[in-house]
C-alpha cells in the first residue's frame, strides 16, 4: 500500500543563475546553484560580500526571479510558496514599526492575513514566549535594547507558523555577547519548532554553531565552493565553540572561503 508521505525536501535549487542587467553590464549574482535542504534542517550560507548569499535568499522567498534553473519550496514554485505563506523573513535591520507596540507590530502580518482578534491574541503570547519576551508586549521598540528587537521582529516572523524560516544576517549589527546569547536562543527555538531555517552570515563561528549544513559561496559569479555536513550533535551548548570538533569544521569553512577567493 502506498502512503502519502510529505517530501523529505523543503528547498530545492537546480541550477540557479541569475543575472542583473546593470549598465556596466550584466552581474552574475549567482551560477549553477545546486543544493537540498531537507525539513529541519539549519543552513548557513556565507561568504564574502557580493557572493550573493541575499540574491539566492531573495530568490527562494520569490522576491527576486532566477533567470536560469528551477527552484522549488515546499514543492511548488517560490511563488505558490509565498502566497501559501510557506516561510517567514527575517531582515537585517528589525524593521519594527515605532508607532506599533511590540504586540502591534507582530500582529500587523496577522491582521493582513485576516486572523481573527482572539488567533492574534493567542499567537502574539506564544511567539513572544518563544523569544523570551512575555511582558514586553505592550512596549514601543524604542523602549527596547537592538537584541531584544531583533528577536521581536523575529517573533513578528514566527507568528503565522510557516515551516520555513529565512533569516538574512539579523544579527550582524549586534556585539558579540548579544549574539552570542541569540545565537543559543535561537538554536533552542528551532529544536522547540522543528522549523527548517536559511541563515545568511559573515561569521565562521556563527555558521558552525548554529548550522546542520554550511554553504560556502564566493563571488563573481555568485556560487557554491563548498557544502559542509556538520557533524555536531544537535544539542549545542556555548562551550562547544571550544572542542576539536568545532575547531575543525571552523578550520574547513575557512578552507573553503580561501579557495573562493584564489578563483579571483
Ligand atoms: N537589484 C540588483 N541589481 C543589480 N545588481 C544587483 C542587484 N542585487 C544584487 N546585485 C549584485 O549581485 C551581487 C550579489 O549581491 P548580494 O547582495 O546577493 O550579495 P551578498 O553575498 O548578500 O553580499 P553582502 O554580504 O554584502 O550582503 C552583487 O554584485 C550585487 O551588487
Amino acid at each position: 500500500m502506498q502512503v502519502a508521505r510529505r517530501s523529505e525536501t523543503a528547498i530545492a535549487a537546480k541550477s540557479i543563475s541569475l543575472t542583473f542587467p546593470t549598465a556596466d553590464g550584466p552581474v552574475h549574482a549567482l551560477k549553477d546553484i545546486s543544493l537540498a535542504i531537507n525539513r529541519g534542517d539549519f543552513v548557513s550560507f556565507i561568504g564574502p560580500s557580493g557572493c550573493g548569499k541575499t540574491t539566492f535568499l531573495r530568490t527562494i522567498a520569490a522576491l527576486e526571479t532566477p533567470t536560469g534553473g528551477t527552484l522549488s519550496v515546499n514543492g511548488m514554485t517560490p511563488d505558490a510558496a509565498r502566497k501559501a505563506r510557506a516561510y517567514g523573513y527575517v531582515f537585517q535591520a528589525p524593521g519594527l514599526y515605532p508607532w506599533r507596540t511590540i504586540a502591534g507590530n507582530i500582529s500587523l502580518p496577522l491582521e493582513i492575513m485576516g486572523f481573527s482578534r482572539s488567533d492574534r491574541a493567542q499567537r502574539i503570547a506564544r511567539v513572544l514566549d518563544l523569544v523570551d519576551l512575555t511582558g514586553f508586549g505592550g512596549k514601543y521598540p524604542w523602549q527596547l535594547s537592538g537584541g531584544m528587537q531583533q528577536r521581536a521582529s523575529i517573533a513578528r516572523a514566527l507568528a503565522f507558523d510557516a515551516d520555513i524560516l529565512l533569516m538574512d544576517e539579523p544579527f550582524g549589527a549586534l556585539d558579540e555577547i548579544v549574539r552570542d546569547r541569540l545565537n543559543e536562543a535561537l538554536l533552542d527555538l528551532w529544536k522547540k519548532t522543528g522549523k527548517t531555517i536559511g541563515f545568511v552570515t559573515h561569521s565562521i563561528p556563527e555558521a558552525v554553531y548554529l548550522s546542520t549544513k554550511i554553504v560556502v559561496m564566493s563571488p563573481r559569479p555568485g556560487r557554491i565552493t563548498r557544502v559542509i555536513d556538520s557533524p555536531l550533535p544537535r544539542e549545542r551548548p556555548l562551550e562547544i565553540r571550544d572542542t576539536p570538533e568545532f575547531i575543525a569544521l571552523a578550520q574547513q569553512v575557512r578552507e573553503g572561503l580561501r579557495e573562493g577567493h584564489s578563483y579571483d
